[in-house]
């Protein structure tokens, strides 16, 4: 019998799962699927490899996060691809804190750990972990895999990974960590295969989603990234601000004397792109809007993008590729040519037809920077840390 892994992957504004064979080699993927909740009613919909609908239903928007959800997947699992034996449940974990660099079986133990870092992703850890009970009740023999978003950062150093605040805290857990590690990770092993002489220089990844973050590679490893101890820092993003003056908070808690409930939905919820346009947090909505807002969020976005890969060049002593990923690193040749005009100082020069064509090679001739699309995917890679993780013997 053949073996299968199920892959959860819960970002801020989607959840996906993918199914992947991994009985030999690179685990191969059986189907995917998406909770989308952006309707009234959420949907939940598996597809074929090549895109054809296998199975589809629709929840109350109150059942979204609930056990409904993961049974349903389970059983459409079992269903579907019974002739797979299912090892374990993948998961993408967006908090590890300073302990765990590595993927790791989800124990009790492990998952009581891991809630206690909600503090520091309160978008993203409870929906991260919300699967695991739910699943443990539906099979409790189950392996369950934890695979980390902050993993990857962990060969960053000082001071790229230093606060300037009193070293007491830093013993505390008091630093960056970084995020979108799995993307990253993925990313730049999909890099070395296409250009493997960029392999060994200075890259930037530039993961753009609703979520958005830059990570600065030498030697295929993470020496910089612009999230930090959250996933609130660096740029901005769809409904969170990124880097800002510390002084902002200071003046809306002391001047607007705002709860620091309130703040913290301020600054997850209601900023970025939705917060400076007014309108939405959807790149696709605001790029096809005629309102200046919409253009003036988008001008933000572009801005402190092509700024913070400067500083990523900075820390690498400059810059031999550049790759852009994501929903909107994929798919938004307006943005990547945006990005790419204000880094023309660098040596950046984008071709427009192959931008606009949305090929995986976008550099012009006289580019002096290398430069790539590559569509991320962050189930495929919890999968090969599953499958590694369940074939070491000693290892779980
Ligand atoms: N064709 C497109 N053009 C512009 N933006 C797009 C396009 N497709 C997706 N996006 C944007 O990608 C973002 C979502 O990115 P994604 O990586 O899928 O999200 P998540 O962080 O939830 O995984 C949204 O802002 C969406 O508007
Ligand atoms: C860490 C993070 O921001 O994740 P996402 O892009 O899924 O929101
Ligand atoms: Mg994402």
């Amino acid at each position: 019998m053949t073996a299968s892994v199920l892959v959860l992957n819960a970002g801020s504004s989607s959840i996906k799962f993918g199914l992947f064979d991994i009985s030999a080699g690179e685990p191969a993927l059986l189907c995917k699927g998406l909770l989308d909740e952006h309707e009234a009613k959420p949907r939940l919909v598996a597809r074929s490899p090549s895109g054809d609908t296998l199975f589809e239903t629709q929840r109350e928007a109150s059942d979204a996060d609930g056990g409904h959800l993961f049974a349903e997947v389970l059983a459409f699992v079992e269903d579907r691809f019974g002739d797979h034996r299912l090892r374990a449940v993948g998961h993408r974990i967006v908090h590890g804190g300073p302990e765990y660099s590595r993927p790791v079986e989800l124990t009790d133990e492990v998952f009581t750990r891991l809630e206690a870092l909600t503090p520091l992703a309160p978008l993203h850890q409870p929906r991260c972990l919300a699967p695991v009970h739910p699943v443990r009740t539906i099979k409790p023999e189950l392996t369950q895999i934890a695979c980390f978003d902050t993993a990857f950062h962990h060969s960053m150093a000082p001071p790229a990974n230093r606060f300037a605040i009193p070293k007491r805290f830093e013993a505390r857990g008091l630093r960056r960590y970084g995020f979108h590690g799995l993307s990253f990770e993925y990313v730049a092993t999909r890099l070395a295969a296409i250009a493997p002489e960029l392999a060994a220089r200075r890259v930037v990844i530039a993961h753009l989603g609703n979520g958005a973050s830059l990570c600065a590679l030498r030697d295929g490893r993470s020496i910089d990234t612009t999230m930090g101890l959250t996933p609130l820092d660096g740029l901005v993003m769809g409904t969170r601000c990124g880097m800002i003056d510390p002084g902002v908070l200071l003046y809306l808690l002391q001047q607007e004397r705002m709860t620091t409930e309130d703040l913290q939905h301020l600054l997850y919820h209601e900023s970025g792109l939705l917060g400076v346009s007014g309108l939405s947090a959807d790149m696709r909505t605001l790029l096809a809007s005629s309102e200046a807002s919409a253009r003036e969020a988008v001008d933000l976005f572009t801005f402190r993008g092509a700024q913070e890969i400067a500083v990523m060049a900075n820390t690498l002593g400059g810059l031999d590729g550049l790759v852009f990923t994501g929903g909107i690193g994929e798919h938004a040749n307006e943005i990547r040519s945006a990005i790419g005009e204000r880094l023309a100082w660098l040596g950046v020069r984008i071709d427009a037809a192959a931008n606009d064509e949305g090929r995986e090679s976008i550099g012009a001739s006289d580019s002096s920077v290398a430069l790539f699309v590559i569509p991320t995917n962050e189930e495929s890679m919890i999968a090969r840390h599953c499958a590694d993780l369940l074939r070491k013997p000693g290892r779980l």
